[in-house]
């Protein structure tokens, strides 16, 4: 995970955005089984993420920084849990924050587990002793396992619920005090469309990002209760982006987002103070067909839809059922109806 803060100073109030950004669960213990002999890859357990982090706190910087009349300072701050790593798919947090503070800003990398809640709350406290107080929050880690449920390692399924939802918990608990005193604040909770609509193949991850929105929904509602219209949530709910967090997404309607664009609609979420966002808007169908249509006729309109993604053990779709997948890297798998 990954906390993006920026202070803005001025003739606001002192604040900032701060964003646990991208996550990918990586290192052993989230390794993908597979038999011995097969090549490794990143399906499941997936490995250190996509590149998704580099444009999304660049992005942030570059347009939460600046170009806001009475801002005479801001600062980024980044947490990952190994800062000075960088993956296939994206650069280091230690590269990003030098990137962002090339654009003028302050910006730093800390090192966090998210799946430790003492980690985090050790972290939010240097932040604030660093940084000063967090005006925006962006909870994005995230980790998935791609297998059906009773694969899944117990372990797996605890660090999803740990990273994807408990986290929120932490974060939000650290941070929420002094945006409440101030009335405001902004929470953005980045869940999935697959917790909006339950996913096959994905039932852990799904139901943490059911959780996510719920939690998202709740406390927005609570801030109303509290009369504190100063303090902001947004949901954001993707479908699948192009970082490599879950391998070979398709489907014969919806095209995969590249991350530039859903950090550019974050962005615009936020300014605009929307509280829930799905990408693609289309989506905003299917869920409302989920609450009209009877399963039978949903299953009808989803085999349409030929959504398909690589599992650990294979490529799961809608196309053929027992049918053996001829996709390179998934010789083991079956075509599923998903
Ligand atoms: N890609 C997709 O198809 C979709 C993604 N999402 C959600 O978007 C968010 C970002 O995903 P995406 O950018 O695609 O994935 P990435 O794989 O690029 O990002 C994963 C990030 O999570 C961090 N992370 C994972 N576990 C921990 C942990 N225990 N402590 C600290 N950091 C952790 C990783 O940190 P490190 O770099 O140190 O490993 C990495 O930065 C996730 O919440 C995901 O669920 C939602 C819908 C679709
Ligand atoms: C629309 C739709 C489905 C939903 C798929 C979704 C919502 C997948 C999202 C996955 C994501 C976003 C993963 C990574 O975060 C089903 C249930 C397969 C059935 C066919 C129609």
């Amino acid at each position: 995970m990954s906390l993006e803060t920026l202070c803005q100073e001025g003739a606001a109030p002192p604040g900032c955005l701060a964003a646990n950004a991208t996550s990918g669960a990586s290192s052993a213990p989230e390794t993908p089984r597979r038999p011995p002999g097969d090549p490794p890859h990143r399906a499941a357990g997936h490995e250190g993420g996509g590149h998704s982090a580099l444009p999304s706190l660049t992005a942030t910087a570059r347009n939460l920084a600046s170009p806001h009349p009475g801002t005479s300072q801001a600062s980024t701050l980044l947490s990952f849990r190994d800062p000075t790593r960088s993956g296939a798919y994206r650069e280091g947090a230690e590269d990003t924050a030098a990137q962002a503070r090339e654009l003028g800003v302050q910006a730093r990398a800390y090192k966090v587990d998210c799946s430790r809640r003492e980690d985090i709350q050790r972290a939010a406290e240097q932040v604030k002793k660093d940084m000063g107080e967090v005006c925006i929050l962006v909870n994005n880690a995230g980790v998935v396992f791609v297998d059906d449920l009773l694969s899944l390692e117990d372990h797996e399924i605890q660090k999803t619920f740990d990273v994807n939802i408990l986290a929120h918990f932490w974060t939000v608990r650290a941070f929420l005090p002094s945006m409440l005193e101030r009335n405001h604040g902004h929470i953005v909770t980045v869940a999935s469309m697959s917790g909006k609509i339950g996913t096959p193949l994905l039932v852990n991850y799904s139901s943490s990002k059911f959780a996510a929105v719920g939690f998202a929904e709740a406390l927005q509602a609570e801030l109303r209760l509290l009369g504190r219209d100063g303090v902001r949530t947004t949901c954001l709910c993707p479908y699948f982006v192009n970082t490599g967090f879950v391998q070979n997404p398709q489907s014969r309607f919806v095209d995969v987002l590249e991350p530039e664009a859903v950090v550019s609609r974050l962005l615009s979420a936020i300014l605009a103070g929307e509280t829930l966002v799905l990408i693609p808007s289309s989506m905003h169908c299917n869920v409302l067909l989920k609450s009209l249509l009877p399963t039978r006729a949903l299953q009808a309109i989803y085999a349409t839809m030929a959504i398909s993604f690589k599992t650990r053990s294979g490529l799961a779709g809608t196309k053929t059922s027992g049918e053996e997948s001829q996709e390179p890297g998934a010789e083991r798998g079956a075509k599923v109806r998903l």
